[in-house]
């Protein structure tokens, strides 16, 4: 199966046109500044090209996960600013989504600009479960587009999401793959026809119950997986451990004892953390000590414990098992490595990709934004994949609705 293209767009002209291009611009943000703008700059390309070939770009995006209704912190003010920094052309940011501010800035919009709609997510309809709703809430958004508009998907980070921004726009507009999305898909199409052995996958970051539901798949697929991040505390608990106060879904822990089990028949091996930097609270200079994976309500910090890091004797052990890859994938970073004191096994883990021979990719936000803010430049890894649960989605041979709706 295959999608129409930007270049298909563009070649049936797009001057004057509307289109509405769905990115992926969930940025991380200190306040209200950018910390890395990794997803902007290759956002910018696909935008680029159709507001040079004339077109009145809409473009649509989410920033964090907030519940349906606005809320401040997760405006895209600032990645529209940075956005409009980084662009050669006009670049503004409508007040709401498409209520009456969107849509009186979309009629105003000029051949060769862009208008950014403010976050999708504050709207409750663009997730909901409900085809209906999700499709009302499309039929607004491609609205705005008037009578001769069409959609461009280019959020390869949002692929794996049936939203209506995503999904149910695709279903009422003659629709495109952006040039971001084509990209990762030839990387991730080569990294699973072609896997060079020993695969070796890396896990970590805060999503917790969502990169576990994809990792079934990656059973018998991969040859070592290596278990960091918030997840590493689930895995502990399947074990029997206490966590004290660390990141734990309890409901996950028989989903996790049912894969260490499969993992044993299926010839694929879970490593799991055997020590852990533990802190006395959730903060940059809070107080805290490496102790034994199984000993974390033994650290000084007793039952308050918050395990923050991998210690450093598993991160030389991951680094082993990478430098002996010859196809590593990774996705979430082993720590809270916004905080100097818990970035060493994330650094520790960026710095054994950039020595491995085999081919790398790094896959995430928040991985590609912690490989960058540690000092590391891009073309030290093999590629850096704008998402991270959705390039997951893709090793494991799942369906992405946002690829395929766009299948002719
Ligand atoms: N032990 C931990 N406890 C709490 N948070 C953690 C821990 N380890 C890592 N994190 C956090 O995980 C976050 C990143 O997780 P996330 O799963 O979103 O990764 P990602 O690379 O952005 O992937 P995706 O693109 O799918 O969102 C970081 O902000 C980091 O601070
Ligand atoms: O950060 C990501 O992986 C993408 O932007 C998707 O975000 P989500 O996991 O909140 O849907």
């Amino acid at each position: 199966m295959t999608s129409h293209t930007l270049n298909e767009l563009i070649a049936e002209g797009v001057r004057g046109r509307y289109i509405l291009v769905r990115s992926d611009l969930n940025v991380p943000l200190d306040g209200s500044t950018v910390t890395d703008d990794g997803r902007i700059k290759a956002s910018l390309p696909v935008l680029a090209k159709l507001t040079d070939a004339g077109a009145r770009v809409l473009v649509t995006a989410h920033l964090g996960r907030p519940k349906g209704a606005p809320e401040d912190k997760y405006s895209l003010r600032p990645a529209a600013d940075r956005l409009a920094e980084l662009a050669g052309f006009k670049v503004t940011l409508a007040a709401d989504t498409v209520g009456d501010a969107a849509k009186s800035a979309a009629a105003s919009l000029q051949d060769g600009e862009a208008l950014v709609l403010e976050n999708v997510r504050f709207d409750a309809r663009e997730t909901s479960k409900d085809d209906a709703e999700r499709g009302a809430f499309a039929d607004e958004l491609v609205a705005l587009t008037g009578s001769n508009g069409a959609y461009v998907d280019d959020a390869f980070g949002a692929v794996h999401r049936k939203h209506a921004s995503v999904y149910d726009v695709a279903t009422r507009l003659p629709s495109y793959q952006g040039d971001l999305v084509h990209t990762e898909v030839e990387v991730l199409r080569k990294l699973t026809t072609d896997t060079q052995r020993p695969y070796v996958v890396v896990l970590g970051g805060s999503k917790v119950s969502d990169k576990l539901a994809v990792i079934a798949n990656l059973i018998g697929k991969a040859d070592t997986i290596l278990v960091g991040g918030g997840m590493l505390f689930t895995f502990l608990a399947a074990r029997g451990h206490k966590v004290a106060s660390s990141l734990l879904e309890e409901d996950q822990i028989p989903v996790v004892q049912d894969y260490l089990k499969r993992a044993a028949d299926a010839g694929t091996v879970f490593v799991v953390p055997t020590d852990v930097v533990v802190a006395e609270k959730f903060a940059a200079d809070a107080a805290h000590e490496t102790v034994a994976a199984d000993a974390i309500e033994g650290s000084s910090f007793g039952a308050q414990g918050i395990g923050l890091d991998i210690g450093p004797d598993t991160a030389a052990a991951f680094a082993e098992q990478i430098k002996g890859a010859r196809t590593v994938f990774w996705n979430g970073p082993m720590g809270v490595f916004e905080f100097e004191a818990f970035s060493a096994g994330t650094r520790a883990i960026a710095q054994a990709l950039t020595e491995t021979d085999g081919f790398t990719v790094v896959g995430g936000g928040d991985s590609a934004a912690a490989v960058r803010t540690l000092g590391f430049a891009d073309d030290q890894f093999g590629h850096i994949s704008t998402g991270g649960g959705a390039s997951l989605e893709y090793l494991e041979g799942k369906e992405l609705p946002g690829l395929s709706v766009l299948d002719r």
